[in-house]
């Protein structure tokens, strides 16, 4: 069994898609998973998705290490350690950190960084990330409130952040083949960052380092890796019908739109957190209401809460103080717990800190992943009590614009 350690929600959602078609059985626990293991023994990867990110670094790495173990006892014999594809860290960590655990609890001495993820954009040639056409430091990723990236050199970002060495495997001993990439990783040791430009680097890393107890990076080395099932019966989930919704408390551009895509085709109202410091109660009872008359008019049409249409909705606190943020996420939590008991069977999330409140608001524990409907964004099986539900959860940046009315074909 592959074992997968995730540093947010979307994020695992996201390794476990390219996982799932690859052919890897796999499902996602949210938090490290304790008592009965019994329904996680019979998968070809299990993902831990942490929230971790962006925690202090003891946090980080003791969360870290609690999944590693568990993933152990289940009888994970590799270990892939999944982070940010535009590797969103500080100089403190916890990317290095978490790495340097992970390797010491596991007694190995290399491992390699491949935050490339060519389908969604990033691509790593000679030690640079790219985003797009850009390199990181020149991305929307400059300007990101917790993690703002304005170094695009992986070395130099990783360095400060670990003990152990660090290096690079350039594009050109890439191309020259795994056996290449192989004998130059047993030459070294610490942590080493790996170009990758397409789809056919990763496969050459991913057969490179397939030897190796631990591997790190974001979600496009799985697609260079070969699991034991079938594709198509990796993916196999059960639908299950009932009213759609779209939940986005994601703040990020592409987002925006994806909802200014969806507005006129999705019943829609946006939640203003200004309003919910006084009237909470009035305005989640508003949005039912509403939301009800629309699936009872069409019980086709799915509708959408979204908090912010354009950058100018984005407001850290309310006049009085409040984090927007922390209302929105609890909004949007009781709203899933609300739209679930008024009978919708599927929902798309945007968002990872929006994911994480609103999975928590359900109780949910597990996703078993699904049909991909976008690169890093599948839909998956899960519980909220005795309710079984399928849910979408969609990193900020992830998605095709039509996303939010075109997600439900795949479940049809
Ligand atoms: N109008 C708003 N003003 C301020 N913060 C908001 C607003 N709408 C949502 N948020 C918060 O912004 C954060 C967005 O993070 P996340 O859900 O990870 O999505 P993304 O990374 O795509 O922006 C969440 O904590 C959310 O509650
Ligand atoms: O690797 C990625 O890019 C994603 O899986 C991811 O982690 C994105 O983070 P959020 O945008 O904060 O969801």
């Amino acid at each position: 069994m592959l074992g997968g350690i995730a540093d947010d929600f979307t994020g695992a959602t996201d390794l476990a898609t390219n996982l799932v078609t690859r052919g890897f059985r796999t499902t996602v626990t949210l938090g490290v998973p304790d008592g009965d293991l019994d329904d996680l023994r019979d998968h070809d990867a299990v993902v831990v998705a942490l929230k971790s990110r962006t925690a202090p670094v003891a946090e980080a790495v003791a969360d870290s290490r609690a999944a590693l173990s568990v993933l152990r006892d289940l009888g994970a014999d590799r270990i892939y350690d999944k982070y940010c594809s535009t590797f969103d860290s500080t100089p403190e960590g916890n990317i290095g950190p978490v790495a340097d655990a992970l390797m010491s609890e596991l007694g190995v001495d290399t491992t390699v960084v491949v935050p490339s993820f060519p389908d969604n954009g990033r691509t790593v040639y000679q030690g640079h990330l790219f985003v797009g056409d850009r390199l990181l430091s020149h991305s929307s990723m400059r300007h990101h409130p917790l993690t703002p990236m304005r170094e695009s050199d992986i070395v130099r970002l990783l360095a400060p952040q670990t003990t152990r060495p660090v290096g690079l495997v350039p594009h050109a001993l890439v191309r020259a083949g795994a056996d290449a990439v192989r004998t130059e990783l047993a030459a070294r040791t610490g942590l080493q960052v790996i170009d990758a430009v397409d789809t056919t680097d990763l496969s050459i890393v991913a057969a490179a380092t397939s030897h190796l107890p631990l591997v790190t990076g974001g979600s496009g080395l799985a697609l260079g890796m070969q699991g034991p099932s079938d594709a198509a019966g990796a993916r196999a989930v059960t639908v299950h019908r009932g009213f759609r919704a779209v939940l986005a408390g994601s703040a990020s551009r592409t987002t925006q739109a994806q909802i200014a895509h969806a507005r006129p085709h999705l019943t829609h109202l946006m939640l203003d957190a200004e309003r919910l410091v006084d009237d909470r109660d009035d305005v989640l009872g508003q949005i039912l209401d509403c939301a009800t008359a629309s699936w009872n008019r069409d019980p086709e049409r799915p509708v959408m809460i979204y908090s912010v249409g354009e950058p100018a909705d984005v407001a850290a606190t309310t006049r009085s103080g409040h984090s927007s943020a922390a209302l929105i996420e609890a909004a949007l939590a009781e709203l899933a717990v609300r739209f679930v008991d008024a009978g919708v069977r599927q929902l798309v999330v945007a968002g990872g800190e929006t994911s994480g409140a609103v999975l928590r608001g359900l109780g949910a524990c597990r996703l078993r992943i699904g049909p991909q409907i976008a690169p890093g964004v599948a839909w998956a099986e899960t519980r909220s009590g005795s309710i079984a539900l399928d849910v979408a959860l969609k990193s900020g940046n992830f998605g095709t614009t039509d996303m939010f009315t075109s997600a439900w074909d795949v479940l049809a």
